[in-house]
């Protein structure tokens, strides 16, 4: 396999011949299975206190497109709900598919949302890299949010709107003053559990908060993504129709929910 992608060539059922640990035991991501999942009362809330000013450029790495925040000092952090101490935010980024029918990552009871949006969190209260805090079983927490189609999502949009100057792999632009807290639905009720990177290398270092409500964005939305490039320019054009990696098996691990 030459580089990693979501091609049949090079795509997730290929990625155990480089990262073996793609068949490890808590690999994300996962399809939930609400009857199956934990009331735990003693979870509290989560709460994301995030500054503006910490978003820093907004890029296109091949495999997605994200906005990434200054995490030299902690100015953005996620706090309560499964984790200890805080987490400083590093970067949010999202997973689509060909089609509105799928394209996330986690599944509810079998179902898969239009969209996916992770918000990347490391712990910078036991360790001072996100690159140390990656390799450590609670290093990263990441914030899951489904998008499902319906109307048009004015926050997303600060984001769709930059996508043509971004297209091609390894593109990237000034984008500041965005809280992320903006594309977070009403409730903050979520499913927690132990996984992994969804992305080689896949490291088993996250503590999920997948929130159960979905937000919207329209169908047009969603089709500005499929437009990015997963190869740099002057390369041969191709698309980035799908980034998602299939539900992993759960290995006995525990879904709690508050
Ligand atoms: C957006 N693509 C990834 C970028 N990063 C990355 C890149 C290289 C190495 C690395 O691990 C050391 C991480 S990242 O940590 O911000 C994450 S988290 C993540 S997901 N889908 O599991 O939430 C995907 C990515
Ligand atoms: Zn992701």
């Amino acid at each position: 396999m030459l580089h990693w992608g979501y091609d049949e060539h090079n795509g997730p059922a290929r990625w155990k011949e480089v990262f073996p640990v793609a068949n490890g035991d808590r690999q994300s991501p996962i399809d939930i299975k609400t009857e199956e999942t934990k009331y735990d009362p003693a979870l509290p809330p989560i709460s994301p206190n995030y500054d503006p000013t910490s978003a820093k450029i907004i890029l296109n790495n091949g495999h997605s497109t994200g906005v990434e925040f200054d995490d030299t000092e902690n100015k953005s952090v996620l706090r309560g709900g499964p984790l200890t101490g805080s987490y400083r935010l590093r970067q949010i980024h999202f997973h689509w598919g060909a089609s509105d029918d799928i394209g996330s990552e986690h599944a509810v009871d079998g179902k898969k949302y239009a969209a996916e949006l992770h918000v990347v969190h490391w712990n910078s209260d036991k360790y001072s890299t996100f690159v140390e805090a990656a390799r450590q079983r609670d290093g990263l927490a990441v914030m899951a949010v489904f998008l499902k189609i319906g109307e048009s999502n004015s926050q997303l949009k600060k984001i769709t709107d930059r996508l043509d100057t971004i297209r091609a792999k390894g593109k990237q632009a000034l984008f500041t003053n965005f809280d992320p807290s903006c594309l977070l639905p009403h409730s903050l009720d979520y499913w927690t559990y132990l996984g992994s990177l969804t992305v080689p290398p896949l490291l088993e270092s996250v503590i999920w908060i997948i929130l159960r409500e979905p937000i919207s964005v329209s169908s047009e939305q969603l089709t500005k993504f499929r437009s990015l490039l997963c190869t740099a320019e002057g390369e041969g054009a191709c698309r980035m129709l799908r980034n998602y990696r299939p539900p992993q098996p759960l290995k006995g691990r525990e879904v709690r929910r508050n």
